[in-house]
Parts: C-alpha cells; structure tokens; sequence
C-alpha cells in the first residue's frame, strides 16, 4: 500500500466504533475503492475504519505528554480544538472533576437520578474499561474521557450508534454471513471544539476512581463478611443487629489438621480430575482460535466421592467435625485461595498478551490480583480455573451439607435427618449433579469464556461456595423447621419447576454455541452478529434475555423456603444471588452490546425482559 496514509502491519490507534475511544490496532489491509482500511483490535475483532477514526500510535502519545507539561491558555484553547483532544483530559483537572463529583453524586443520590448512577456506574465498569485499562498501562496519570452519552440509553435510541462501521466476521468465525452495512452518518468534522466535559464525564471520572479503589474494599470485605455469617449461623438467634458477632479467640481460627484436611480434599479431587476416565470436551474458540481440551469427568468424581464419604461413615469416621470445626475449615481454605491466587498473579506476569483475559490487565496490581489477569491458567494439561470451579468447592458444598444432616441428628437426636433437611440436601445435591453431569456446558458460561482468574473467582469458588451456600444446612442443624406433606409438595414443585427452565434453557444455548446448525434447533429463529455467531430469539432465549437466570432464582427460593421465616439468614443466599444475578445480566448485556454492536440492540427491542417476563 504505497501511497495510503497508514501501512500495512503498522500499529495505530483505532476509534472504537460508537464512541470516542481510541484503542491500539494492527493495519491489515486498505481497499482504494471504498477509501477504508481494515484494522485488527488487540481481542482479535477486525474493523472496517475510514482514515479520519485512525490516529497514528507515537502522535497520540506524545500528545498527551506534550499537553501536560504545558500551562498556557493560549496552547491550551488550541489544543482544545485538536481531534485527539476530544478524547480526554489532563490530570490538571482531576481534583476539581472529584469534589465536583462527589457533589453531584451525593445530590444525585437523594433524586430521582438513582437508576441513573447505577447504570452508568455499571456502564463504566464493564464498558469504559477496557479503554481505562489501556490508557493505565500507557500513562499512570487519571483522566477523563470525553464521551458519548452512556451505554445504557442505547436502548432508547440504538440507531445512534449503528452503521457508522462497516463490522466483519472474524476471520476464524467459519463461513457465516456478515452483517448487513447501514447507511454512514455524515462524519463530526475535525475543527469541531472539544464538548465540555458534562454532568456525566465528571461522574465517570469518579466512578474510575471508585472502582480502583473499590478493589480493597472487596478484598477485605468478601472474607469478612464469610466470617460474619459463619459466626452469626452459630447464634441461637441470628440476625444482623448483633454486629459485631462474639468473635472466637485468634488462636482457635488456625487449625492444622483442618489445614490437613482441605489439602487432603484438593489432592482427592485433583487425583479424580486427571485419571483418564470421561470425555475430553472442546472449550469454545479461543482469541488465537485455538481450542482448550478438558477433561469432563465431574459426574465420576462426585460419585467417588460420595462413595468414599459413605464408606468413611461405615467405618466410624466423624463427620460431623464438618460442623464443629467450620470456622477452623474455612480459614483454611481462605489461605489456601489466598496462596493460589498470589501463585496465579505471579505467573500471570509470564504469559502472553493474547493469553490474558479482557478485564484483568489494568496494570494495578490490586486490581489485577483481585479480577485476575490469565484466562485459562493451566498447568500441562490442567486447567486451574476449570478444576477449582467445577471440583472441591462444588462437591464440598454436598460433602458439608451432608455433614450436616448427620450433625442435626446428632444434635437433635433423631433417627433420620429433618423433612427441611432431607430437602436443602436433595435440592442442592441435584443441583450440583446436575451441574457436573452437563460439565460441558460451564464451557460456554461467561467465567470460562471471558473472565481472569484472580482472587475472586478463587476464593469464591474455594470458600464462597462450599462455606456460605451451606448456611441453610448449617441453620437447620440447631434451628429445626418442622414441615407438613404439603408444604413439601409445593415447595418439591417449585423446585422442579425451577430446574425444568434452568437445565432447558442452558442445554438450549449450549447446544445451539456448540453446533448452530444441529438439525433439532432448526425450528428455533436467529440473529445473524457480525462476529459470525447466531443470537437465539425464540425458545427459552425469546422468552426473557436470561431464562437460565430465572430457572436458577426459583430454585434458590425453593432452598429458603424449608428453613421457615423465623430468621433473615436462610433467605441470605436468595438475597445474594438477586444481587449476583442481576449484577451478571448487566455485565453481560453491556459485554454481549460491545461485542454484537447492533444485533445485539435488535435482540433487546425483540426480548424486552432481562429475567423475569413483564417484571424485569
Ligand atoms: N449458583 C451460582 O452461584 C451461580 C450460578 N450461575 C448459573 O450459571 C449459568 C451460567 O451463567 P452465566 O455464565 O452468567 O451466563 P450465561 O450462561 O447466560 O451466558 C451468557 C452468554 O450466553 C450467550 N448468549 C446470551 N444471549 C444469547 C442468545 N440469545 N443466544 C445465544 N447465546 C446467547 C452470550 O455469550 P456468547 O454469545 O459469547 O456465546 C452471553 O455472554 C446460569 O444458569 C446461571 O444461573 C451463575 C453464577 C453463579
Ligand atoms: C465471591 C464473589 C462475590 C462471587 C463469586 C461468584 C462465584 C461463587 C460463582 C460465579 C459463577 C459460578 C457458577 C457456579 C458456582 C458459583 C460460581 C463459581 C456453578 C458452577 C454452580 C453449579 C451450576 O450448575 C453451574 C451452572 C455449573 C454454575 C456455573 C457458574
């Protein structure tokens, strides 16, 4: 390409499209008759870009350098005028955007804006970050972008961002159709002056800042707030007004044997999770469009386990130390999944660009360590992320609970474990067989495709799971909930009612990822996206944008619901997992917008509800 503005293989800076965010992109080819030049982005997505959204790499840089050290006001007003300009602004002005801030959101808060705040927060967080991260790592300096109106009134108005790219399917994306191409939009001119930073770029700038800073207070909180619940659970009368909880001596947290013990179960599992026993499963395309092998043998190992736990009963072992050792049990395992998670930051630092996740590469350590950096850590053939959630804390969670019927019968002398027992230990067994049993299917979830894995996902697949979804077995043990046959009918059909739209929907969208063209599918109608990929809009996908969410929430009623009214600590997991779920639907509404652009604007205006039919 001899006579273009911008060579072939050379690294520029792109325009993301619909935004004024600029990201480090490869030249791959220019066509002379449309005047545009396809670009390849760092996540392996290829654009069509006209030359005026194309900035060389070294003039941005030395830009924005240039521009801090200078404190003219005329330099300033030119600078204003200059097109990179109108992507952010200097640090100079931090302070002020921060007080003003803080401001704004406090009166925010006491107004009507409330919805407001929370979509932009969640906005940024899953949207402008990337583009944060990527200044981060080029310039320690906080900024602000000056940006197009948030993310989350494109619903309102989706056409506002269509049609200005010309998107293409990815080269590794098979022989899918590409999108449709809109008509352009008359591009901004260059001498336009940079907008003023508004209401919103001053709330952005802050919530960048909160979010950073968020980090420790997520770090300390998630293993204290498990220590809050594992003591308040131990109190005759539980409740959130006995704060702080009696907190037992320092010196009885540690436990050596208990240590012993969690060791001993992660080897256990680890051994079952290497025999060559079970599938080998493909994972989904990686960004190298290289796909990981895995091994699915998770049914195997919780029938194992469940085995050697009944002969480890027959031959007198206690279990019931599950019980009156908790505390000890979780420490452990908290250190455990503090080790493991300095271990993967560390190698983290080792792996290539395209092994690390989109979301963990900020540059902040904190960050980095608490979001996780390497997508699918392995070591040979042992995938870390896969094993640690889908092995000892899952099976865990059934060893405790199982643990606790028998500590119920201890403790209450009976002959057989509690009506409301028997049900939060089936229903929660289920679950997780059931889980197991369709391993392949955690292949296509949001935590194997696209997130890091960091301390997070560590200590929450270690400790979360088997120590905080146990806590209604746990209150059963010392506070019985009597229940008639009735009420367990209805309680056992909500349950069932809540897997039949859980197991249907995910089976549905495994199996349409995993093969789009199988012919048992081809009833169901289909978005074409310009990744190449098919969005589902009829099925359980045209009911609601998330029908596996619902299935799941009704379930986690049917798990409260034995324990009675009596206490707020049952319904904790329920009130959790709203919180978790509504927190991933937004996520993965504003990762699925990125990534689908349009398409995936058109699967909104057609499946209205995000959860729940007519509600939400
Ligand atoms: N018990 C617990 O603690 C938890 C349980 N869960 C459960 O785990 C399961 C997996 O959840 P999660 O990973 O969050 O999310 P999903 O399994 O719903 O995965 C979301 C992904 O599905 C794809 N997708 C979305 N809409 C469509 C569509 N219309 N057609 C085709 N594909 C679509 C997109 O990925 P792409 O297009 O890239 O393929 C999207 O990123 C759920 O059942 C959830 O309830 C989740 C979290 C915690
Ligand atoms: C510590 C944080 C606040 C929260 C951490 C979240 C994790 C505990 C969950 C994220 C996604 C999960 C899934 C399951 C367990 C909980 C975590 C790890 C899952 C394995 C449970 C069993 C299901 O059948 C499933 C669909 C396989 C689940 C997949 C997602």
């Amino acid at each position: 390409m001899p006579t273009v503005k911008y060579q072939k293989d050379e690294t520029v800076m792109g325009r993301w499209p619909g935004s004024s965010l600029y990201y480090q992109v490869k030249v791959v080819g220019f066509d002379s008759k449309s005047q545009l030049y396809t670009v390849i982005y760092k996540d392996g997505t290829e654009l069509e870009l006209k030359e005026q959204d194309i900035r060389s790499a070294a003039g941005f840089q030395l830009r924005s350098r240039s521009r801090s050290r200078s404190r003219s006001p005329g330099r300033r007003r030119s600078r204003s005028r200059s097109p990179a300009r109108t992507t952010r602004r200097s640090s100079s002005r931090t302070a002020a955007a921060v007080a003003a801030a803080i401001f704004l959101i406090s009166r925010k808060l006491e107004t009507k804006y409330k919805s407001q705040l929370l979509c932009e927060f969640n906005y940024l967080y899953t949207v402008y970050f990337p583009a944060f991260q990527d200044f981060w790592s080029h310039d320690s300096r906080c900024v602000i972008f000056v940006s197009q109106k948030p993310e989350a009134k494109v619903d309102a108005e989706p056409e506002k961002n269509q049609g200005r790219y010309n998107l293409r399917r990815r080269k590794d994306d098979g022989d899918a159709k590409p999108v449709e191409t809109k008509a352009e939009e008359p591009e901004e001119k260059e001498a336009k002056p940079a907008p003023a930073p508004t209401h919103n770029n001053i709330l952005q700038c802050f919530f960048f800042l909160y979010i950073f800073s968020d980090t420790y207070f997520w770090l300390l909180f998630l293993p204290a707030w498990v220590l809050f619940l594992l003591l308040q659970v131990n109190m005759e009368d539980p409740s959130l007004v006995n704060f702080p909880p009696p907190l037992p001596p320092l010196e009885t947290l540690w436990d050596t044997q208990a240590f012993g013990i969690v060791i001993l179960w992660i080897l256990f599992q680890a051994l079952l999770y290497v025999l060559p026993v079970g599938k080998l499963s493909e994972g989904m395309p990686l960004r190298t469009g290289e796909r990981l092998k895995y091994r699915t043998n998770g049914f195997f190992a919780i029938v194992v386990s469940a085995l050697v736990a009944v002969a480890a009963v027959y031959q007198g072992i206690d279990l019931t130390y599950i019980h009156s050792n908790f505390l000890q049990l979780s420490v452990a395992t908290f250190l455990i999944s503090v080790l493991l998670s300095i271990y993967l930051y560390i190698r983290s630092r080792y792996v290539s660009a395209d092994q690390l996740a989109l979301g963990g590469n900020s540059g902040n350590v904190v960050y980095d360590f608490f979001k996780g950096r390497e997508l699918n850590p392995r070591i040979k053939n042992f995938d870390l992320k896969f094993f640690c959630e889908m092995r000892p804390g899952l099976i865990g969670w059934c060893l405790i609970n199982f643990a606790m019927a028998l500590a119920e019968m201890k403790q209450q002398g009976l002959d057989a474990p509690s009506y409301a027992m028997i049900l939060v230990n089936v229903f929660q067994l289920l679950y997780v067989v059931d889980g197991l049993w369709n391993e392949e299917a955690i292949l296509t979830t949001m935590d194997l495709m696209h997130d890091g894995f960091g301390f997070m996902l560590a200590f929450g697949d270690l400790v979360w799971v088997p120590f905080t979804y146990t806590l209604q077995a746990y209150y059963l043990v010392s506070h019985p909930n009597p229940l008639s046959p009735l009420v367990v009918a209805l309680i056992v059909t909500l349950k069932l009612v809540g897997f039949y739209i859980f197991r249907k929907s995910n089976s549905e969208k495994n199996a349409f990822r995993r093969n789009p063209s199988d012919p048992t599918l081809s009833y169901l109608k289909t978005i074409p996206t310009a990744t190449g990929k098919s969005l589902l809009v009829s099925g359980w996908w045209g009911v609601v944008r998330h029908p596996n969410y619902l299935g799941d929430l009704i379930m986690a009623l049917a798990w409260s619901l034995p324990c009675g009214f009596s206490h707020l600590l049952p319904w904790y997991y329920m009130i959790y997992f709203i919180i978790l779920l509504v927190h991933r639907d937004s996520r993965d509404m504003s990762n699925c917008r990125r990534k689908y652009g349009s398409a995936w604007d058109e699967y909104c205006r057609t499946v209205r509800y995000r959860i729940i039919p007519r509600v939400y």
